[in-house]
């Protein structure tokens, strides 16, 4: 069952008498991912904080059928969870503490708590990273938390902790989630938000890397000229007239993949 979890009507953002994005249209669905991608500056960060619903309550914007100003801040949070760009701590937390917080919204024994952050480390085999001082993580260990304390926020108050929990209805939005990870964890993050749409999550992932996100995602937003120049399936959007468009440059080359959408090579 597809249903519609946010919807974006002719949205437009300004700061100051600066015009950050314009006329922004879309849906995005249950059990798909979304990738965001376009040039540094583009507004790809700007558009995923205005999903929040955290700025300002944006009347274009709507969560579950009702505009995000009709949200109190904490319903936004029992729907939607955040990976900013580049989280840190400025704190000597524990990478369990931070893990835990992703809970703070919710009255739950603190046994079910454990048992949701064992099976989230399980997932992102984030095992050896638990009971750590989160400052002497490297740059990568730190992403792996943060994106696991941001999936921890989605599951419903008292939900049966289970490997495959019901996740329709909840949204999770993320920033270049992979940029610091090796390859092998670009992979395993890419196959676990695979796993995690397919029990219902509906992503959001901005990307500099289109290679790696393309074959996970069902829909992909083009952002550039502070708007959206192309939307559609991986398939359908990575064409050279959009892509030298984005990037501003000729310098772009589509190598077929069988089963997967086009390597884009540079
Ligand atoms: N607080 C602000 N005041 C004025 N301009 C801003 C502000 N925040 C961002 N901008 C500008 O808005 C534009 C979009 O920024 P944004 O962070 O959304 O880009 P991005 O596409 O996420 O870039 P990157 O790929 O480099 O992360 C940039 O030109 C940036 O300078």
């Amino acid at each position: 069952m597809t249903e519609d979890i946010m919807t974006l009507s002719d949205v437009t953002v300004s700061q100051g008498d600066q015009l950050l994005l314009r006329h922004v249209s879309g849906t995005l669905t249950s059990g798909t991912m979304t990738a965001i991608v376009g040039e540094n500056g583009c507004g790809k960060s700007t558009l995923l904080r205005l999903l929040t619903g955290t700025p300002n309550h944006d009347a274009s914007v709507s969560l579950l059928g009702r505009s995000l100003q009709q949200w109190t801040l904490k319903d936004i949070a029992r729907h939607r969870a955040v990976m900013q760009q580049t989280p840190a701590s400025p704190f000597a937390f524990m990478t369990d503490e931070i893990l835990l917080l992703g809970r703070s919204l919710y009255h739950e024994p603190f046994v079910h708590r454990l048992a949701w952050m064992e099976q989230v480390a399980q997932w992102f085999e984030l095992q050896p990273l638990l009971n750590r001082d989160i400052q002497r993580l490297s740059g990568g260990e730190r992403q792996r938390i943060f994106l696991a304390k941001a999936v921890m926020q989605l599951f419903s108050e008292n939900q049966a902790v289970t490997d495959s929990p019901d996740l329709h209805g909840k949204l999770l939005l993320l920033d270049e989630p992979t940029s610091a990870l090796d390859l092998r964890y670009q992979r395993l993050v890419m196959e676990q938000l695979g796993y995690l749409t397919r029990l219902g999550l509906c992503i959001v992932c901005i990307s500099h890397d289109i290679n790696l996100v393309s074959p996970y995602c069902q829909q992909m937003w083009v952002l550039g000229e502070q708007r959206c120049i192309a939307q559609g399936s991986p398939a359908d959007v990575l064409t050279l007239p959009v892509l030298t468009r984005c990037y501003r440059t000729a310098e772009i080359e589509l190598i077929p993949r069988p089963g997967k959408p086009p390597l884009v090579a540079h």
